[in-house]
């Protein structure tokens, strides 16, 4: 059966659980951070990451998001909290219908503008995306928070190439573009053990949230929510509030570095 999940009163994050019982499982995501509550701990390293703009190859309107993706190649993300060498899949966002909520996750109970999820799986370990996202250990996601301000122009050809992708499912070339002109000026974080935040919500992911922001201006936002949910020729509803609320805790902590 084609799953019809959604962000709609009828098909929205509160449903999922009925197709997905994980939804409500140990480890999901996204969560409430609470940096007072957060743990130090001396085997957390600084992230290291390398990417190759070379290997951009696409951005899709995929109906929940707009993703830009990228072949397989040198680029990685090693030390953080995690064990050998992480490989870029992917990037996309998640954003709400004002400027003043659209993360996944909050911090002190408090959302950003939008968020970005930078993807990676672990390619020491499993021979794909799709294998590693099986697994407790196969993926790491990087997570920046947008906030609504100066004009960031590190975004704009993000921006400027959702005019060739307004409806589900189309895509367009998207070449040369190096995702870590998207990444904050501190590298600082939050981790913790999470999953994906929708279905399948497979609980394989390893969540690296960085404590700096950067920041998106409200024009950009708009562009952001011209998208479509929809496909040409249906009723076009746009894409807004893409975003899971935070999850319970449960038995998890949440470590810091620095
Ligand atoms: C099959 O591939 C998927 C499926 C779902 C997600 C969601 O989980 C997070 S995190 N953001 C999402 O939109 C994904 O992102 C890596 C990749
Ligand atoms: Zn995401």
């Amino acid at each position: 059966m084609a799953h019809d999940w959604g962000y709609g009163h009828h098909n929205g994050p509160s449903t999922w659980s009925k197709s997905f019982p994980i939804a409500d499982g140990p480890r999901q995501s996204p969560i409430n951070i609470v940096p007072d509550q957060a743990q130090h701990d001396p085997s957390l390293k600084p992230l290291s990451i390398k990417y190759d703009p070379s290997t951009a190859n696409g951005i899709l309107n995929n109906g929940h998001s707009v993703q830009v993706s990228f072949a397989d190649g040198d680029n990685s993300l090693t030390g953080g909290p995690v064990q050998g060498t992480y490989r870029l899949a992917q990037f996309h966002f998640h954003w709400g219908s004002t400027d003043h909520h659209g993360s996944e996750h909050t911090i002190h109970g408090k959302p950003f503008a939008a968020e970005l999820h930078l993807v990676h799986w672990n390619a020491d370990k499993y021979a794909n995306m799709a294998e590693a996202a099986k697994n407790p250990d196969g993926l790491a996601v990087v997570g920046v928070f947008l906030q609504v301000g100066s004009s960031n122009p590190q975004l704009q050809p993000v921006v400027d190439a959702m005019a060739d992708i307004q409806n589900m499912g189309t895509q367009h070339t998207f070449s040369n573009f190096n995702p870590s002109t998207l990444l904050p000026n501190s590298l600082d974080y939050w981790t913790y053990d999470g999953s994906l935040t929708t279905p399948p919500l497979l609980e394989s992911v390893t969540w690296i949230v960085l404590k700096e922001h950067i920041s998106v201006s409200h024009e950009q936002m708009a562009k952001f929510r011209s998208l479509l949910f929809t496909k040409e020729g249906q009723h076009p509803c746009h894409m807004q509030n893409n975003f899971r609320p935070p999850q319970p805790l449960k038995d998890r902590k949440v470590r810091v570095y620095p």
